[in-house]
């Protein structure tokens, strides 16, 4: 950046401030802060792109069901070592998370105690805005961008007519629409106060028609959804290369076990078929034909915490027939790997808006296992593809 542009400081209004994405992120950039070097799992650490918040510049604010301090629910997670946990201490122990808004019937492993009590969908929704509108005021932010980290929600009936319109889902904010629940409120909130969105989960959010819609009209920014960490990254590396090999995959058989809030959260049978949804998405468009086989499976295994092992076996075939297998075995850190990707998109959001752009960013594709789409056309997964685009976006503003 040239010594003389203006550094953006930029709100990251995160619903879900006291999970182990959340935290692992707001202690990163408080590393960064105090001029640690270690940019790893930074995927545009070293874009020079005008506009691009620093990542020193990223406030971290938001709601959580539990009202503890950043530095107590980062112990908690046990995702940073000891002297990391110390280092923090004092930076994340002065953040603590604002009530956030609540519904057993959409995610019902998680509860707590720190719940906004309004009396309805559009209370709810201005509960929201003036948080939003306190945080910019309160922080003195040039920018400020709204990311969900909360735990999945179970999809909505699909048949809703709440969701299929603008005008319908307004009418279902009046009448307390089962139908809508706690993601979608958020992201309306965003929306009404041009607040840029980027969905972090498989919940159902900006992605309803409805809001769809919403985002166009009122030219605010909005991604997701369902951050593409580890294995579904692996797999959209993978395939393309079977593809281009000609390697026909006969079966994927991919499973996970996994130990924190979010493996807990996926042990109600509603929030893991969303889940299953996004993460079993993303093969067929990049081979080319259906894998009738293809298994994702996500199990609660406590003592691995947040460090996620992932398996995946394939079965291909080659030449004359001969059928081979492949085996990834993925020992990672679930929110390792997230954190940095959450900064990324909150900085691309807040550059987005500043370029003028609204409705679905498709360019952001690469950071979500369901990427939602410009037309609402069928998404590109294809992890090489999905890198240039995102190129070509920032080299096409950066031109300008
Ligand atoms: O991106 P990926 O590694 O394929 O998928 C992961 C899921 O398998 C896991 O259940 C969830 O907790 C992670 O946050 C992530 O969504």
């Amino acid at each position: 950046m040239p010594a003389t542009a203006k550094r953006r400081r930029v709100g990251i209004a995160v619903v879900g401030l006291g999970g182990a994405v959340a935290t692992t992120a707001a202690a990163g950039v408080e590393f960064l802060r105090r001029g640690s070097n270690r940019l790893d799992g930074l995927p545009l650490a070293h874009a020079a792109v005008p506009g691009l918040a620093r990542y020193e510049d990223l406030v971290f604010e938001g709601w959580d069901l539990n009202g503890q301090s950043l530095a107590a629910a980062c112990a908690e997670h046990r995702v940073l070592n000891d002297s990391q946990l110390a280092e923090t201490a004092e930076a994340l122990g002065a953040v603590r998370p604002r009530p956030g808004v609540a519904s057993e019937a959409f995610c019902r492993r998680i509860s707590g105690s720190n719940i906004r009590s309004v009396p309805g969908h559009r209370a709810a929704v201005a509960a929201i805005v003036d948080d939003l509108r306190d945080m910019r005021v309160a922080h003195g932010l040039d920018g400020i961008v709204m990311v969900n980290l909360a735990s999945t929600e179970r999809t909505p009936d699909a048949e809703s007519a709440a969701l299929r319109s603008m005008d319908a889902f307004e009418r279902g904010l009046d009448a307390d629409d089962p139908a809508i629940g706690p993601a979608m409120l958020y992201a309306r909130a965003a929306i009404e106060a041009g607040v840029p969105y980027g969905n972090f989960t498989p919940s159902v959010a900006a992605d309803a028609p409805a809001l769809v819609e919403l985002s166009r009209r009122r030219g605010v920014p909005v991604a997701g959804k369902d951050g593409k960490t580890g294995q579904t990254m692996m797999k959209t590396v993978i395939a393309p290369a079977l593809r281009a090999r000609a390697l026909h995959v006969d079966g994927w058989f991919s499973t996970n076990i996994l130990g924190n809030r979010d493996g807990e959260a996926l042990r109600d049978r509603d929030s893991l078929a969303s889940k299953l949804g996004t993460k079993g998405s993303v093969l067929d468009s990049i081979l080319g034909y259906p894998v009738e086989d293809h298994i994702v499976d996500i199990r609660y295994y406590r003592p691995r915490g947040d460090d996620k092992e992932a398996w995946d076996n394939i079965d291909v075939t080659g030449f004359l027939g001969h059928r081979m297998q492949i085996k990834v075995n993925f020992l990672c850190k679930d929110s390792v790997l997230a954190a940095p990707l959450v900064l990324e998109i909150a900085r691309l959001l807040d550059l987005a808006a500043q370029r003028g752009e609204g409705g679905p960013q498709e360019q952001l594709s690469i950071f979500f296992k369901a990427p939602m789409t410009v037309n609402g056309h069928a998404p590109e997964h294809a992890f090489h593809a999905q890198e240039r685009m995102l190129t070509e976006w920032l080299g096409a503003g950066a031109a300008e």
